[in-house]
């Protein structure tokens, strides 16, 4: 029996916040009673703000970035280099946001490249994907979350460091959540995968997160299924709720 799967919770400031603002989040973090030598937590704060937040959160807090560039340094005007946020003390990354998918366009290809890349790099990343309302609609779910998989199993040649978010698009920011069971029947189906397509140990190990409108209220209900081993937060993780939200086995 291999050993349990660290819950993990990440908050997604996305493109939000003031310095003024950083300063009242990290503040907090560093004040209050986190759960945070159980559940792994990741804070990804605006580029700007990284470093700030790396040199002022308390140290069991990772740091991460909210996109990567999949090629070393160089001429990339505007893009994000691994060995900078490496450098800089900043440990994670996401890659394939729906966001970044739908409006920056990323392709399933593109977010794999980045993914082994960041990977490469030394960085842990959490790596996104979900479908969206006309895609679950029309049935296609599992489909389209495999597709997503199966370009990152393409690229990725280690996944000990990858954490697999399923954020159905639909539930992002509309307040409207999946149900903890429709999240366990996807993070099934997720691991179903990995154990055909990568065998059955990194299957075991490998963390599927859920995104999608989680906050402190509804957080809890999440933990009775087995395949669910923590959460993307966006907006409420700008808010003291977020604090309920990692210490979610307390509640
Ligand atoms: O996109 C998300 C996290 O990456 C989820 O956002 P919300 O929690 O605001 O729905």
């Amino acid at each position: 029996m291999s050993a349990p799967r660290t819950f993990f919770v990440g908050g997604n400031f996305k493109m939000n916040g003031s310095q003024e603002s950083m300063k009242q989040i990290v503040g907090a973090l560093n004040e209050n009673k986190l759960n945070v030598d159980k559940v792994e937590t990741v804070i990804f704060p605006q580029n700007l703000y990284l470093i700030p937040t790396r040199e002022h959160v308390r140290k069991d807090i990772g740091v991460g970035a909210q996109n990567v560039h999949d090629k070393k340094n160089g001429a990339f005007t505007g893009e994000n280099s691994a060995q900078s946020l490496i450098d800089a003390g900043i440990n994670y990354t996401l890659t394939g946001h729906s966001e970044r998918r739908t409006i920056f366009k990323e392709s399933d290809e593109l977010v794999a490249d980045k993914t082994q890349f960041a990977i490469e790099q030394g960085l842990t990343v959490v790596a996104c994907i979900g479908e969206t309302l006309a895609e679950r609609e029309s049935n296609d779910t599992i489909k389209v979350v495999v597709r997503q998989l199966n370009a990152l199993a393409d690229k990725v040649k280690s996944w000990s460091k990858v954490v697999v978010a399923y954020e159905p698009v639909w539930a992002i920011g509309t307040g409207k959540t999946a149900t903890p069971a429709q999240a366990q029947e996807v993070h099934a189906e997720i691991r179903k995968w990995a154990a055909e397509r990568l065998g059955a140990q990194v299957a075991e190990g490998l963390r599927i997160i859920y995104g999608g409108s989680v906050n402190g209220a509804n957080c809890k209900e999440f933990l009775q299924f087995p395949d669910v081993d923590g959460f993307l937060v966006g907006g409420a993780s700008l808010k003291p709720e977020f604090h309920t939200i990692v210490n979610v086995h307390t509640i």
